[in-house]
């Protein structure tokens, strides 16, 4: 049994009378993330792909339009006060602006010792202060530098350490970090995308890292998931999708950044040719048509489901018709024939 699954989630906003303001935001997603294989798993897209609405749908703070999440097999709209608990525990979050996260008129340390009082981590208050003081340590930050100071007084890189510590103090099984690293400057970057992998990598966490930046993606992940208007369009190793993009927009997104790759040179939206000009026709089509320069006929009105190019890859693209459909979209499916556990060393 997965720790955290979602199964076949579906998020779309709006709707009522008015059908045509509806945006689906997530279409059948499945990932799912097990105690015994932690992962490290990188979800990429553009503005607006549904990023954000994933994380909030595996923290149980969105309800999916159809399908489930489920945590420890129960689906989290089901769980009790005690699963409830756990389930706040072994799920951790760290988001873009750790700001909102903390009150102005409370010192930072508030923010460690609430977790330590809810969930009763520590017998007494200088065992509190030991394990404070270890959770900021291992994210980088001097103790005296951080406890004792005001939000204000730390800086953006600083909140987002504390964050960081703050979920390692919980000694959660799964983190979903949406867009960890975008407001800090590239030097904390690195830092933080460290203290991350040392929480997967000594700690046994399963991250979902959630960003827009393919770059970051392929130093930190194992596996990646390209998503694209609220669908998958890609997933497998990092390594493969990056270095050989099946899906025209992975080839796209890949060709659009300068990676530090001296055989390949830099691509650009042009060198991957203009869109074939075709547009959708019906309800169902693959969302990427109008600008795809190898759109088919079928584009128009089929979505294209999953197809399954490697044990560990699959691509949803028309493209691809002649290699075997991925029973259900499963993405779980794919990535659990990763070759190895995130605990190997990524990028
Ligand atoms: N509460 C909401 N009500 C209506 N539409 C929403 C809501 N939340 C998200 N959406 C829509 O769902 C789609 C996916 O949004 P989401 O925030 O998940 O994307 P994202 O990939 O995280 O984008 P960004 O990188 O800009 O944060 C977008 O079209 C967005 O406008």
């Amino acid at each position: 049994m997965s720790l955290l699954e979602a199964r076949r989630v579906r998020k779309v906003f709006g709707g009522g009378l008015w059908h045509r303001s509806q945006v689906v935001a997530l279409e059948d997603f499945s990932i799912a993330f097990d105690e015994a294989s932690p992962s490290f798993i990188a979800v990429v897209g553009e503005s607006g792909s549904g990023k954000t609405t994933l994380a909030r749908l595996l923290l149980g703070l969105l309800q999916p339009t159809s399908g489930d999440v489920c945590y420890r097999g129960t689906s989290l709209r089901l769980l009790h006060r005690q699963g409830r608990r756990r389930f706040l525990q072994e799920v951790q979050a760290v988001f873009q602006d750790p700001y909102e996260v903390y009150n102005p008129f409370y010192k930072v340390d508030h923010v460690l010792e609430l977790p330590i009082r809810n969930f009763r981590l520590a017998g007494d208050r200088r065992m509190a202060r030991a394990l404070m003081e270890q959770a900021l340590v291992e994210v980088g930050l001097r103790v005296e530098e951080t406890l004792g100071r005001y939000p204000h007084q730390l800086s953006g890189g600083q909140r987002q350490r504390l964050m960081i510590a703050r979920a390692l103090l919980l000694r959660p099984k799964v983190l979903i970090a949406d867009e960890p690293v975008s407001m800090v400057d590239a030097s904390l970057r690195a830092t933080i995308l460290g203290s991350l992998l040392s929480l997967h990598r000594e700690h046994g966490v399963s991250v979902l890292y959630i960003t827009h930046d393919l770059t970051t993606a392929y130093q930190v992940s194992h596996d990646i998931v390209v998503l694209y208007r609220g669908v998958v369009v890609e997933a497998g190793r990092v390594e493969s999708v990056v270095r050989e993009p099946a899906h025209p927009y992975t080839r796209l997104l890949v060709g659009s950044i300068p990676l530090p790759r001296p055989d390949r040179p830099w691509l650009g939206e042009r060198a991957l040719g203009q869109p074939a000009g075709l547009r959708p026709v019906g309800p169902r089509f693959c969302k990427f048509v109008d600008r795809c320069p190898f759109a088919l006929p079928i584009c128009q009105e089929e979505s294209p489901p999953l197809f399954q190019l490697s044990p560990d890859r699959a691509v949803a693209c028309f493209l691809y018709r002649e290699q075997p459909v991925v029973t259900n979209d499963d993405l779980t499916v794919v990535l659990r024939n990763r070759a190895g556990t995130g605990a190997e060393a990524p990028n």
